[in-house]
């Protein structure tokens, strides 16, 4: 079983703009809005490979309420804990003539350090041994920054792989949690470890160093550039298929559910790596947040290019 974890969840809204100008007044041509935040994401992705998982989040107000409901038209099972307060909305402006994305993500509702406690205490008694808890996403006011770590600690003990796609304090204190696997991004990964990864090869040495440190996947996206995927057992350079790109939003946590997907069906590292690949480019070929089209997925699966390093 899967388990999503989104402490900070977000109603994605996508507004298009023609021109988008600073310091003027913008017309809006057209908005859609999506159940978002990072394990949200995640589900949606699985549940298109064919997958299940369950979606746990924080949710508020009629926002949470749209979140919910729109994860069950899905078919996706929900385990809402309430938050305090209107889970967030986040805005994305594209701009249709400059092709300009730009996001404007609010704090969330916040919670307390008790409701942290009490939602893992629930999901820690209903973890089987050999189930993924992917801890995904920015933390909401009022979560201590050792939230991810005490989460990998109490998920690992209940005999869960945990996979963490986490930013900055939040990310560097689950790391001593040692979490399977992560999936940064070479500009996250280079603020973790505080210095510039220019190249292949500077991003090739950090994502080793965290491999020796104890973490056995680490997945570090590059964007239109692809991927290196550093773990115990082999290393990869992956490149994904050209695309058309509509919406680059969730490309990311489209990646962390192939491997999420890939790792409860066991498959061979490579074809797992190859999947994230087609995954990730699948997905940024759909507007706002939709996820990725399974035949989009299937076609674009043969293109990827795998390297050994
Ligand atoms: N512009 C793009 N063109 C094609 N594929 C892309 C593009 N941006 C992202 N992807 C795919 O999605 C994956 C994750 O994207 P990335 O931007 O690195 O993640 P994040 O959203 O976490 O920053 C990439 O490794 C790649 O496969
Ligand atoms: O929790 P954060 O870091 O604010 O991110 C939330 C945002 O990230 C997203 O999950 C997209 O993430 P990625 O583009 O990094 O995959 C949006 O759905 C959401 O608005």
């Amino acid at each position: 079983m899967i388990y999503t974890v989104t402490l900070n969840p977000a109603v994605d809204k996508t507004i298009y703009v023609d021109n988008f100008t600073l310091d003027a007044v913008n017309r809006v041509s057209s908005i859609r809005q999506d159940a978002g935040g990072k394990g949200i994401n995640v589900s949606k992705t699985i549940q298109q490979l064919g997958g299940t998982s369950t979606a746990v989040a924080f949710l508020g107000g009629a926002s949470g309420s749209f979140i919910t409901s729109a994860l069950d038209e899905m078919g996706i099972p929900v385990r809402a804990f309430a938050a305090e307060g209107d889970t967030r909305t986040n805005t994305k402006v594209v701009d249709l003539v400059s092709h300009t994305y730009t996001d404007i993500n609010e704090p969330g509702a916040a919670v307390t350090k008790a409701m942290l406690d009490d939602a893992l205490a629930i999901l820690a008694l209903e973890i089987n041994p050999g189930d993924i808890v992917v801890l995904s996403g920015s933390l909401p006011a009022g979560a201590p920054t050792k939230t991810y770590a005490t989460w990998t600690r109490a998920c690992r003990k209940a005999g869960a792989r945990v996979f963490l796609d986490a930013d900055g304090e939040a990310l560097v204190e689950g790391l001593a949690a040692k979490p399977s696997l992560i999936k940064p991004n070479e500009v996250e990964l280079g603020r973790m470890l505080g210095r510039e990864l220019a190249d292949d090869d500077s991003i090739i040495a950090a994502a080793q160093e965290l491999v020796d440190g104890g973490i056995e996947q680490v997945m570090v996206s590059m964007g239109s550039a692809g991927a290196i995927f550093m773990t115990d057992k082999g290393a990869y350079r992956l490149h994904q298929p050209a695309v058309e790109v509509i919406s680059t939003v969730g490309a990311g946590d489209s990646v962390v559910a192939a491997l999420a997907y890939a790792a409860d069906q066991n498959l061979p590292l490579e074809q797992a790596a190859r999947l994230s690949m087609a995954v990730g480019a699948a997905t940024v070929m759909q507007p706002g947040t939709e996820p990725a089209k399974r035949d989009d997925i299937d076609r674009l699966l043969e293109q990827v290019q795998l390297t050994r390093l």
